[in-house]
């Protein structure tokens, strides 16, 4: 956990009179009892009215120098804690932006977004409590048994004794809540898990009418989180009865013991007043420590969490030496040569020998039935993830051995669900080319068929979308996102099914439009439809993960016979439709 202080390495002025300010208040508290047991003993016992007023002024001046000490503290506390809060969060975003798509897998997004938000807060609070706190509560406690000490080292035994009962008791509640707080927050994985998938498939949950599996789902995760916390309340409920019995416990020892040693002169009214006060901030400082022991176990598990995810080594990683510079005019753009690829170790291949050479300028289009494998092959065009075995190479150049930035701005991507953030259209299409002049955006729209929409919203390129492009039908999402891809001229496109939700005549429309357009890139593309990629220079038929098929639709329709019933039971469903 103390690792992540490093995040903190800004605050170092926070991190310093924070807990200085507040030592300064906890040393006008531990003298507030010696004074006022001096105003009773010197003051009050001996009715001399100028002592009384010097010493209380005295102490009224150390509350209110204390008071605003306190106030200092605070401030340096929030400042130093929401700043390693905001950075801890950037870095951590930072670090998941460079995991490839298989660390990603492993972690699980519900995981991230809990790490992103509740265990930083935890981290962040336990920050706050560390600079208001993690002096003072020590300072006090032990200065009250030192004070104990000074005024009577017999009476002060019992405060050991209390001090020895309490650590034993925190010690026992420590040691099984850390391992329940693990729980808890794997609990709260979950819950944000379902709450995010209810959430985002609510319309579907509603056209199923699925509201009481929903609700079912949602009750059960959320009576096991509340299971996971009601355990760990019942421990730290202990706690603070047990400091209180064990404070009473002492104040009864002090009184008896004192008692007798008033009788016989030892101890002054006003030391025995001293005496109890000090024993009851020891033992509230040591309530504090307890409760700081409980919030730093909440943050030592969420640091755990935090750090699996900071010291994750990518499984692809930027690589040395790389290759910044591509000849792309090599006549072969994308070659891929026996690629086989698993997605898990222990899972079977996804993908068998692969191979295809696609050609500068040239079409390819991948065909197969669901879940054949075509998506995953183009996965491993961009190193989102790497092959299992074989070889894959962009212009003659091993991917292994290219930058992954050159890599990645060598493709524009539009993925088969159309993703569009909150923000204006044209913020939108530069995600795709930052610098995106206008000229640029209406240049993409229109090559994407998506300038006649564009062109009639009230604000144009200025319109806004909401979260996940809601107001916007599905082709016109679809549009859009081969705008975005396409706006910064790539070498290779990639239309992963991306033409699904549009009319044939947009399809073909738009297929025209890139091939006039963008006559020296490559094109990919992916789709279940046969006319949409039956002008293509080469088609790879894929079938179970293995390559069924390579050549041009008139080549296939000779050689291949899972293309052949392809485009049987394309056309006679357009005949079954059409009647
Ligand atoms: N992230 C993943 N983790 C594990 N297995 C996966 C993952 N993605 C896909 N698969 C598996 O790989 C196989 C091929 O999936 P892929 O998405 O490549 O098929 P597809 O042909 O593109 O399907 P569709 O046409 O339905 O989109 C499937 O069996 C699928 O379950």
């Amino acid at each position: 956990m103390l690792g992540l202080l490093r995040y903190a390495k800004e605050y170092k002025k926070e991190l310093i009179l924070g807990p200085f300010f507040k030592f300064l208040e906890a040393v006008f508290e531990l003298l507030l009892p010696l004074g006022m047991a001096m105003l009773i003993d010197n003051g009050i016992a001996k009715h001399d009215f100028n002592y009384v007023l010097k010493i209380s002024t005295l102490m009224i001046l150390m509350s209110v120098v204390g008071l605003f000490c306190v106030l200092l503290c605070q401030y340096y506390s929030s400042v130093a804690s929401q700043g390693f809060g905001t950075d801890l969060r950037t870095a951590l975003l930072k670090k998941i932006n460079t995991l490839s798509h298989q660390d990603l897998n492993d972690f699980g997004t519900s995981t991230l977004v809990t790490r992103m938000t509740n265990d930083i807060n935890q981290l962040q609070l336990a920050l706050a409590m560390l600079i208001r706190l993690v002096i003072r509560a020590p300072f006090l406690s032990l200065g009250s048994l030192i004070m104990a000490f000074y005024i009577n080292a017999k009476i002060a035994l019992i405060f050991i004794l209390a001090l020895a009962i309490f650590c034993s008791v925190l010690y026992v509640m420590a040691k099984q809540t850390v391992p329940l707080y693990k729980k808890v927050q794997k609990q709260i994985d979950k819950m944000n898990q379902v709450i995010s998938e209810n959430l985002s498939g609510i319309r579907v949950i509603r056209a199923f009418g699925q509201k009481k599996y929903s609700e079912d789902g949602m009750e059960q995760t959320n009576k096991q989180l509340a299971k996971a916390y009601r355990r760990v309340a019942n421990v730290s409920a202990i706690l603070n009865p047990a400091t209180i019995l064990i404070m009473n416990g002492a104040i009864i020892l002090i009184l008896f013991l004192g008692g007798n040693y008033i009788n016989t002169g030892s101890l002054t009214q006003g030391e025995l007043l001293a005496l109890i006060n000090y024993l009851t901030q020891m033992l509230l400082a040591l309530i504090v420590i307890s409760n700081l022991v409980v919030i730093f176990s909440k943050a030592s598990a969420a640091a755990t969490r935090v750090n699996e995810v900071l010291e994750t080594t990518p499984s692809i990683q930027e690589p040395t030496d790389a290759v910044t510079e591509l000849a792309t005019q090599n006549n072969v753009s994308l070659s891929f040569k026996n690629v086989s690829f698993k997605y898990q170790v222990n899972s079977g291949l996804a993908l068998e020998n692969i191979s295809f050479d696609l050609k500068r300028g040239q079409t390819l289009g991948i065909v197969g039935t669901t879940g054949s494998g075509k998506s995953s092959i183009i996965q491993l065009a961009p190193r989102f993830y790497d092959p299992t075995s074989g070889s894959i190479e962009l212009f003659g150049v091993p991917l292994q051995k290219i930058s992954l930035t050159t890599l990645r701005n060598t493709f524009g991507i539009v993925p088969q669900q159309s993703v569009l953030f909150t923000g204006s259209v044209r913020e939108n299409l530069q995600w795709g080319k930052k610098d995106a002049t206008d000229k640029e955006c209406w240049d993409a729209l229109m090559i994407a068929q998506s300038a006649d929409f564009v062109e009639k919203l009230p604000k144009k390129l200025d319109t806004m979308i909401v979260e996940g492009g809601k107001n916007f039908s599905g082709g016109q999402r679809q549009r859009l996102t081969i705008a975005r891809a396409l706006i910064n001229q790539p070498e290779i496109i990639i239309l992963d099914d991306s033409l699904s939700a549009l009319d044939f005549q947009t399809d073909a429309n738009l297929r025209k439009s890139l091939a006039a357009n963008l006559t020296n890139s490559s094109q990919i593309i992916i789709s279940q439809r046969i006319s949409s990629i039956q002008d293509a220079d080469q088609i790879l038929v894929i079938e179970n993960g293995t390559q069924v098929g390579l050549g041009t639709h008139e080549d296939l329709m000779l050689s291949c016979v899972t293309y052949q019933e392809l485009v049987e039971s394309q056309q006679s469903s357009r005949k079954a439709g059409d009647h």
